[in-house]
């Protein structure tokens, strides 16, 4: 039997990794790459969880640790540079254990993957048209060097030549081409600038007014790396990268961070001088379907996170590692083990799914066991047996039952990088609430200085369509939340509905891309007294439901803000004579009370009353 031909289109992390994988099981390998060897762009890059063990299964992690940048922790500055605080490399997610640079990762992947004969490493050679029949696909390569078009055969094709792949268009139907890039708003320049000793050892970052970050990181005793980032959509910028013109660019840029304090000037200067400079504006790349036929996408071009959370460098090995693994065990059935390698993926690309993949006993060790410490796995039917989910609980302070990263690699990590970010947003979502209802804009930042929301995960399995639409049955049931507010992110599966106004009528509340639903709570009912009213909502059957009428897996996650334990949540009176519709409560006991009663979890042990405590659902 033949080895397999295979091409890869992209010389990157994840071409050079599955290149070495592919070659090491004796397939037939050419990579394509459009620039050329000495033109690899990128930054800092981190290695973490399964890429980690990726890379030393691959015997690089010696040479991988001898280009680590040593960068000591990250200090936040002030536009003096004066620091208010410095977390040491180790305790965050800021500065990884194996931080290197892009070039240099990329450096050590291409020679591993260039020790095997058989695999073909072409520079300046591009993809410009393909076609595919049930058992091949023939590509159209032009090398650009030798001026030559020319035509060949190979048994399937995978790509990973980036975010904006070209080769990918050739893949996809029209109609997916452009709608499976998601613009993030925010846009980053990269560079190198002549070191200065204040650049070591701790990377420093500053937040200038107008959603702008600089930061720096200690290279080598001659260069230091620059991130400037506007985390907003900027005309001036978007027209600059349209126009692919790198001084226009620079232009831009210089604009938008000239005398914006801290050391943005030293900066400018430095990127008008530099030769290496990549500006780009953020997107996310989503797709249903990572192949079509012989053809297969891997790494940013299926699945990019963006650069902001790290993650893609890691998913691309990890992509690389599985998509191979799969290829060696069915290389005469490449479209099954495509689906196998996707169906494995997707639980790193969807990191709540990532939980609630691993088996159910598993789950049960991290099992919620204890009201006041609202926090671990419930199981389908915990919160009754018309509700169809599983969930798992996440909290800052009380977080007992949580799975730590050696358990379920990069889980903790990955999911308090979001819980942080929620809570900005949760504490920016109550100042809002304060303004508008006349209560002094640092109103709830008083009573949240120690606050320890709660994180969802929620997982709403396939289920078939009649048996949600039983009646007693929906994936949840109409209710109303018992904090503050809560923030609700949710996938595009769709199904949930809303009553604002507790009339009995839902209307359909379907995600839109880069927004987050905010539901107001019981608690905010009862401090407002009256005047806020707790959104009533459930999830049902979505809209739209596929031929074979069943409802695919849901995801979604809320994030449930209640102030601080002690808090009395005594009803405010805004107008002369007015009444106290609710009784006090204190705002810990009443956590306690209403997670007890949603998960029957053992008597009340307050002094109230049930009546005292209930909140009317009119
Ligand atoms: O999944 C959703 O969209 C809603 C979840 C929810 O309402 C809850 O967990 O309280
Ligand atoms: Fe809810």
């Amino acid at each position: 039997m033949s080895r397999p031909r295979v091409a890869i289109s992209g010389a990157g992390v994840a071409g050079t990794v599955l290149a070495y994988w592919l070659g090491k099981h004796n397939f037939e390998v050419v990579v394509l790459e459009r620039s050329s060897p000495e033109n690899q762009q990128g930054q800092v890059v981190d290695i973490e969880g399964p890429a980690l063990d990726i890379v030393t299964k691959m015997g690089l992690l010696d040479e991988i640790m001898a280009g680590v940048t040593h960068e000591a922790g990250f200090s936040l500055v002030d536009s003096s540079n004066r620091t208010f605080g410095t977390v040491k490399a180790g305790q965050t997610a800021a500065t990884k254990d194996i931080e290197i640079m892009r070039p240099n990762l990329a450096a050590i992947l291409l020679k591993a993957a260039n020790s095997f004969d058989h695999v073909d490493l072409r520079y300046g050679c591009k993809i410009i048209d393909l076609q595919q029949n049930g058992s091949s696909v023939t590509i159209e390569i032009r090398d650009r060097e030798k001026s030559l078009t020319s035509k060949e055969t190979f048994d399937f094709l995978v790509a990973c030549d980036g975010l904006r792949s070209s080769t990918r268009d050739m893949i996809l139907p029209a109609t997916e081409r452009d709608s499976c890039l998601k613009p993030i708003d925010c846009s980053v320049a990269f560079f190198n600038i002549p070191a200065e000793s204040q650049d070591r050892p701790y990377g420093r970052c500053y937040h200038a007014p107008g959603r702008r970050n600089a930061s720096m990181k200690p290279m080598t005793d001659k260069v230091s790396s620059v991130y400037l980032c506007l985390a907003k959509y900027d005309q001036r910028l978007h027209d600059a990268r349209q126009s692919r013109d790198i001084v226009r660019q620079k232009q831009a840029i210089t604009e938008l961070f000239g005398g914006a304090g801290w050391e943005c000037d030293r900066i400018i200067r430095g990127m008008a001088q530099t030769e290496n400079f990549y500006f780009e504006e953020l997107y996310q790349v989503k797709l249903d379907k990572w192949s079509r036929g012989r053809c297969v996408l891997l790494g940013d071009t299926a699945y990019a996170p963006s650069p902001l959370t790290g993650q893609g460098t890691n998913l691309g090995i990890l992509g690389a590692y599985v998509l191979a693994s799969k290829l060696v065990k069915q290389s005469q059935q490449p479209e099954e083990a495509f689906e196998e390698y996707e169906k494995d993926l997707r639980q790193y690309v969807n990191k709540s799914a990532r939980f609630f993949s691993i088996s159910k006993d598993d789950k049960l060790r991290y099992a919620l066991r204890d009201a006041s410490i609202n926090q671990g796995y419930t199981a389908d039917g915990a919160e009754g047996v018309g509700d169809h989910k599983e969930c798992f609980e996440y909290r800052r302070f009380n977080n007992p039952h949580c799975p730590d990263d050696r358990e379920l690699p990069s889980f903790k990590t990955n999911v308090d990088a979001f819980y942080s970010q929620c809570l900005t947003l949760a504490l920016n979502v109550l100042k809002c609430l304060a303004i508008v209802m006349k209560l002094g804009d640092d109103f709830f930042d008083k009573i949240t200085t120690k606050a320890d929301p709660q994180l969802r995960l929620l997982h709403y399995p396939a289920i078939a369509r009649s048996e949600i639409e039983k009646p007693g049955h929906s994936r949840i049931s109409a209710h109303t939340d018992f904090g503050l507010c809560t923030l609700l992110f949710q996938d595009d599966i769709g199904g949930l509905e809303i009553d604002a106004k507790h009339t009995g009528e839902f209307t359909s509340a379907p995600p839109i891309e880069g927004t987050v639903l905010v539901n107001i709570g019981d608690l905010m009912q009862r401090y407002t007294n009256g005047r806020a009213k707790s959104t009533m909502h459930r999830v049902v059957s979505p809209q739209k439901v596929g031929e074979d009428e069943m409802l695919p897996d849901r995801y979604s996650i809320p994030y449930f803000v209640h102030p601080d334990p002690e808090t009395l949540i005594d009803p405010i009176t805004l107008e002369p004579g007015e009444v106290k519709k609710y009784k006090p409560v204190n705002a810990k006991e009443w956590r306690d009370y209403n997670t007890r009663k949603n998960y029957g979890l053992g008597r009340d042990k307050t002094s109230l009353s049930r009546t005292d405590w209930e909140i009317e659902a009119s």
